[in-house]
């Protein structure tokens, strides 16, 4: 098939430079760089909000074979900065595809980069931890580019994918406030399958305007960055504890985590794939959860706050879901809404459907008092 070739290069903020196929947009795009595991699920990956600012590796080495479409999105486009792959199929073949990877690529002005060597820079990664990395298709000289590394990047990620206005999505009788962080669109699917009438509210939202729709729980979203740029969103949860039953995802559980007085930290080179096992401490179960997160709960922090340990990565035994041992609050480090990955973590919303209800029949029963 006659391809326009064009070279592309990546350059990591410890200098080394892969050459490769570009793929994508022409251009160059900066960018904290990442890596995938997820055999599938590119599009999901492309289209999470919370890659805001990240140009992402992925491990598995044929990416695009089942091409790209209108439902495998969890926002209306792709956030991330560049897309690595070792080799992309430029022959979608799916049912529902509609075009191919690099066609998405070029059409949403992302960079791709292809025929490098993924392992090495996964290996890199994992040594020295996650780095800045920037893409091209541009001439500008490595110096230029390791310089231009060597400044500190925006921090204020959320800000730029969170709703600009409120919006309702009717579904039941359960009046859910989702606050927007940068939410998956499988977060607002996953309460909509649960009967809930569901309000997305932007970001800097107050906990008096969240309150003021007399939601009957409250869910805070995934998002992009470090939690400890948001101190405004940390405030809210604060004022939103003990107010309204809350459950939190990713960034949502680690805002819970800050307003209750614990840490967070970020981890070498983070979790993101579809195959992380994570174990729930109440029923002794193993999941295998979907992941996408750089930072982490401290678990020393945890120590003098109202928070209990409820769920544990069973590879690296990191913080992965928490309590409050008085409040109708609990939340979780990975992605029970999935998309991409698998559905065993699905209980949890309706975990948190049950605490709603409980709540509001004035039955809900705390966790020191089911102890
Ligand atoms: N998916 C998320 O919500 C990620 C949370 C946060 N941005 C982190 O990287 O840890």
């Amino acid at each position: 098939m006659a391809y326009e070739q064009t070279t592309a290069r990546l350059v990591l903020e410890d200098g080394q430079v892969f050459e490769g196929q570009s793929f994508g947009a022409n251009g160059e795009s900066f960018g904290e760089i990442v890596f995938n595991t997820g055999m599938t699920g590119y599009q999901e990956v492309l289209t999470d909000p919370s890659y805001y600012g990240q140009i992402v590796t992925m491990t598995y080495p044929l990416i695009g074979n089942y091409g790209v479409n209108v439902d495998d999105v969890e926002s209306r486009g792709p956030n991330v900065r560049g897309f690595v792959v070792r080799e992309f199929s430029e022959i979608p073949s799916h049912f529902r595809s509609m075009d191919s990877i690099s066609g998405y690529l070029k059409k949403n002005g992302i960079l791709g980069i292809a025929g490098v060597d993924t392992r090495m820079i996964t290996k890199s990664i994992r040594s020295e931890g996650t780095m800045k990395a920037v893409l091209t298709t541009e001439n500008t000289p490595v110096e230029e580019l390791l310089a231009r590394l060597s400044e500190p990047f925006a921090r204020d990620q959320i800000d730029h994918v969170t709703t600009q206005s409120t919006y309702r999505s009717p579904g039941g009788d359960r009046r859910i406030v989702a606050m927007d962080f940068g939410m998956k669109s499988g977060v607002v699917r996953s309460l909509l399958a649960r009967h809930c009438d569901v309000i997305v509210v932007p970001a800097r939202t107050t906990a008096e305007e969240v309150l003021s729709w007399q939601p009957h729980g409250v869910m805070l979203s995934n998002g992009p960055g470090d939690p400890e740029d948001a101190p405004y969103a940390i405030e809210t949860v604060k004022k939103l504890m003990g107010k309204v039953p809350i459950f939190g995802i990713c960034l949502g559980h680690q805002l819970i985590a800050l307003a209750s007085g614990a840490r967070t930290e970020k981890l070498r080179f983070g979790h993101r794939g579809v195959n992380h096992p994570v174990k729930d401490l109440k029923t002794g179960r193993i999941a295998i959860t979907s992941q996408n997160h750089g930072y982490v709960v401290a678990p020393e922090s945890l120590e003098g706050t109202d928070l209990v340990l409820s769920h544990v990565n069973q590879n690296d035994g990191t913080v992965e879901g928490l309590v409050h041992r008085h409040l109708p609050v609990f939340c979780v480090q990975y992605h029970p809404e999935a998309r991409p990955g698998p559905d065993d973590s699905d209980y949890l919303f309706d975990d948190f459907m049950k605490m709603v209800d409980d709540y509001r029949a004035g039955r809900w029963v705390s966790y020191a008092e089911a102890e």
